[in-house]
């Protein structure tokens, strides 16, 4: 069973924007915009939704450029992570219920207040380049098993 979840990275010349999580799954993690797909919106639809929803920005210009799936040491469910990034957005990133937006410079990203995985496809999607990733995770801090490829589509 796969869960759809989006994951929206917006970035400015040697900056990306994150945000840190302040309640529900990944609280008290830097990470970027998105959350659930629900029923009767496309992916990207939903990667639109969320980004606006966490942090007040809009962009149509949002381009898939990786696709991950998680999955956790004795439960069945998949997570399906579409993998969003743009350049091109309107308004100014505002905290809200769920994040607090703070713009990092590439060389200073705080992968270690980050989901474990990131640090290893970041450079991937920091390069512009297109991957396709699986992670085994035990518990929310230890991975088990993972692979990692750059794709021509997704
Ligand atoms: C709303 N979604 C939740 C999942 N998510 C994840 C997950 C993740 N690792 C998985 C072990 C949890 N790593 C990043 N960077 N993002 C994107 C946003």
């Amino acid at each position: 069973m796969k869960k759809l979840l989006t994951l929206v990275l917006i970035t400015r010349p040697n900056q990306v924007l994150l945000g840190m999580k302040k309640r529900g799954f990944g609280q008290g993690r830097w990470n970027g915009f998105g959350g659930k797909v629900e029923k009767g919106e496309t992916i990207l639809e939903a990667a639109k939704r969320e980004l606006f929803e966490e942090s007040s920005l809009k962009s149509d210009d949002l381009k898939e450029i990786g696709l991950i799936d998680f999955e956790f040491v004795g439960d069945p469910q998949i997570l399906e992570v579409h993998v969003f990034t743009t350049s091109k957005f309107e308004g100014e990133p505002t905290e809200s219920s769920e994040m607090r937006p703070q713009w990092f410079n590439v060389k200073d990203i705080p992968f270690d207040t980050m989901w474990p995985d990131d640090h290893l496809w970041f450079p991937l999607f920091l390069s512009g380049t297109k991957f396709k990733g699986y992670f085994l995770f035990e518990g929310h801090d230890k991975i088990l098993k993972q692979t990692l490829d750059k794709v021509d589509s997704l």
